[in-house]
């Protein structure tokens, strides 16, 4: 219960539905434990009328109704009561378990790039969505079939010892023995179905990975194979079904069974008293009653603790996530103005998963307005530069500087407010074009979602949908080509007129002719913003005021344009390569 602890501060929050719910519950079991009792008296008005001598009907009849009309009262009450103790109970679980999500979700936003990188997307997934609803499960169902089986068992416990304490210790001997074996049966079920549910999410996984690679699968002509795969996977998944469904089975004839030497126990004993004259023929139906009553509550106390073990098992895996410090912290609260100025000074940087060092000794400044052009073979550590200047990752060795200061004294949203970061995968949601630019300025006009896709060179494709800005894009809708995601989300980045612009060498899958006019509109619109472009492309790079030439993490090459093209080396190559390629 350790882990569960946790949850305590959800119960203060909704404890006014708590106390009601509880209330409630044991208010309307009160009046459940009422109905065997009021059947019982009604089989001894009958059983006294049948063996009286002197028969009055009317009499009999009025007793009669009597009882039924209290019955009949008794059951609506109890479930008016019944209605309102899941209102309470259920509803607090619900509130409980988005209150959760939203925390769970918040955390996750806060963490840094490393943790998504080090976890599973579909076990950050899991943790949110399976392990609360397990949770809830606990703070709802748990609960309330917990204080019914309490105040149920107690109450009735107290009327069938009143009425015949003998026969009360005989009828309730079995019900621990059910209880025991449902907590057994419980958890086997919980072992088996946790084994189903791997199964079905390596199903869905594989279905998934299919649907999304199908392009890949028809082209090499790999469907069977696929198929063989699937198939295997899916008679295993219908094994372990089986399996599980065989211990379902046992459930409710055990159940049965167990009912069925309770209610033996009492027609024989209380049979027994009845001819001893000890109790009357009513009480030994009271007592059938009771037993059909006490045995689903009794039979819940294994269901509920299999539930309780479930939902502390997965509070654990979420507090694990809640418990995480982001490696990334806003160290200040005040907000800090951006200009633009930015330099590193001797950074060094290694990705602790990998070990691998990214960036060796690395320095340059660049003043405000001024564009820096990064080259380099791949994997030579350009993008982790930008990383390192939007703080996704902050350095091992050496400093980054904005405007003089050190990046990490920096209001840290401040910094990603003024950034507008193009990565190289162009990332779109399901959504409209239109949604997809405002997303980097959520209160922008239309015109101005216009003005950034002119810039960007993309609005003429735009106009040719159909549907023009409110086109939707992803799974549901129009697939775009890489060169218009590419722009489309170089559109999103300047439309925040950001202070820093970061280019991953996001025009690679634009034509040289765009990308020149590409490059010129941000000329213009660039004045005062601090661009630095990460390409593979000479074109990209040759009117950034500075360029460096990247090798295995260590600045090879420094300058400009001309003075690398004059220098003979990778520089100057690539150049010539790419020209004749462009003459060719
Ligand atoms: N998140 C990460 N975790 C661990 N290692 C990483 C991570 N990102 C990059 N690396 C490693 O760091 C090195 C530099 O990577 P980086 O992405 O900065 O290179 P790049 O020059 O941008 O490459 P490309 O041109 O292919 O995009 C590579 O060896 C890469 O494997």
């Amino acid at each position: 219960m350790k882990e569960l602890q946790y949850l305590n501060k959800f119960f203060k929050t909704y404890k006014k539905q708590l106390i009601l719910g509880i209330l409630i519950t044991a208010i309307s079991k009160l009046f459940t434990v009422f109905v065997p009792k009021l059947i019982g008296s009604t089989v001894d008005v009958i059983d006294r009328y049948l063996k009286s001598d002197v028969k009055d009907i009317a009499i009999f009849k009025a007793e009669l109704l009597q009882n039924i009309l209290l019955i009949i009262g008794t059951a609506i009450i109890t479930g008016i009561m019944t209605f309102y103790m899941r209102q309470y109970i259920i509803n607090m679980s619900r509130y409980i378990e988005f209150d959760l999500k939203n925390e769970i979700y918040k955390q996750y936003q806060k963490l840094s790039l490393n943790f998504y990188k080090k976890n599973r997307t579909g076990d950050l997934m899991n943790r949110i969505s399976e392990d609360v609803s397990q949770v809830r499960m606990y703070t709802g169902p748990a609960i309330m079939y917990s204080i019914n089986t309490i105040t149920l068992f107690l109450v009735a416990l107290i009327f069938m010892f009143k009425a015949a304490p003998t026969l009360t210790l005989y009828t309730i001997i079995p019900l621990p023995i059910l209880s025991l074996l449902i907590y057994k049966i419980s958890k086997e079920i919980h072992k088996r179905s946790t084994i189903v549910q791997q199964y079905l999410s390596k199903l869905s996984t594989f279905s998934q990975e299919t649907f999304s690679g199908i392009s890949v699968i028809k082209a090499y002509h790999i469907e069977n194979h696929t198929l063989t795969d699937f198939t295997e996977l899916s008679k295993e998944s219908k094994e372990k079904q089986i399996s599980l469904v065989q211990i379902q089975a046992f459930f409710f004839p055990l159940m049965m069974l167990l009912i069925g030497i309770s209610n033996i126990i009492v027609i024989y004993i209380g049979g027994k008293q009845y001819m001893n004259n000890e109790i009357s023929l009513g009480t030994i139906t009271e007592f059938i009653i009771y037993v059909n009553l006490l045995t689903w509550p009794v039979a819940t106390v294994g269901w509920v603790t299999s539930i309780i073990q479930q939902a502390e098992a997965s509070q654990k895996r979420i507090n694990e996530f809640l418990q995480v410090e982001p490696e990334i912290k806003n160290t200040t609260k005040l907000s800090t103005p951006i200009d633009g100025d930015i330099s590193f000074k001797n950074v060094t940087f290694t990705y602790d998963d990998t070990n691998i060092t990214a960036l060796k000794d690395i320095s340059f400044d660049l003043k405000k307005g001024e564009t820096l052009a990064i080259i380099g073979k791949t994997g030579s550590g350009k993008s982790t530069i930008l990383d390192l200047v939007s703080r996704l990752y902050d350095t091992n060795q050496g400093e980054v500087l904005i405007d003089s200061k050190n990046i990490a004294d920096l209001n840290l949203y401040d910094l990603r407010e003024h950034i507008g970061y193009v990565p190289q995968d162009a990332f779109l949601f399901s959504d409209t074009i239109n949604n997809n630019v405002k997303f980097g300025k959520e209160n922008a006009t239309e015109a101005e979602v216009v003005e950034a896709a002119k810039n960007a060179y993309v609005h003429k494709n735009i106009i040719n949908f159909k549907d023009g800005y409110d086109t939707i894009l992803g799974e549901r809708g129009i697939t775009l080509s890489g060169g218009q995601k590419q722009r489309i989300s170089i559109a999103r980045a300047i439309i925040k007129s950001p202070k820093l612009l970061l280019f991953d060498d996001c025009l690679s899958a634009v034509d040289t002719e765009t990308e020149e006019k590409i490059l010129n509109n941000l000329k213009e619109l660039t004045t005062a913003t601090t661009t630095i472009i990460v390409t593979h492309r000479i074109s990209s790079a040759k009117n950034a005021d500075q360029i460096i030439v990247l090798d295995h993490g260590r600045i090879a090459e420094k300058g400009t344009h001309k003075e690398l093209t004059k220098a003979g080396g990778y520089y100057h190559k690539l150049y010539e390569k790419q020209l004749s390629e462009k003459d060719s």
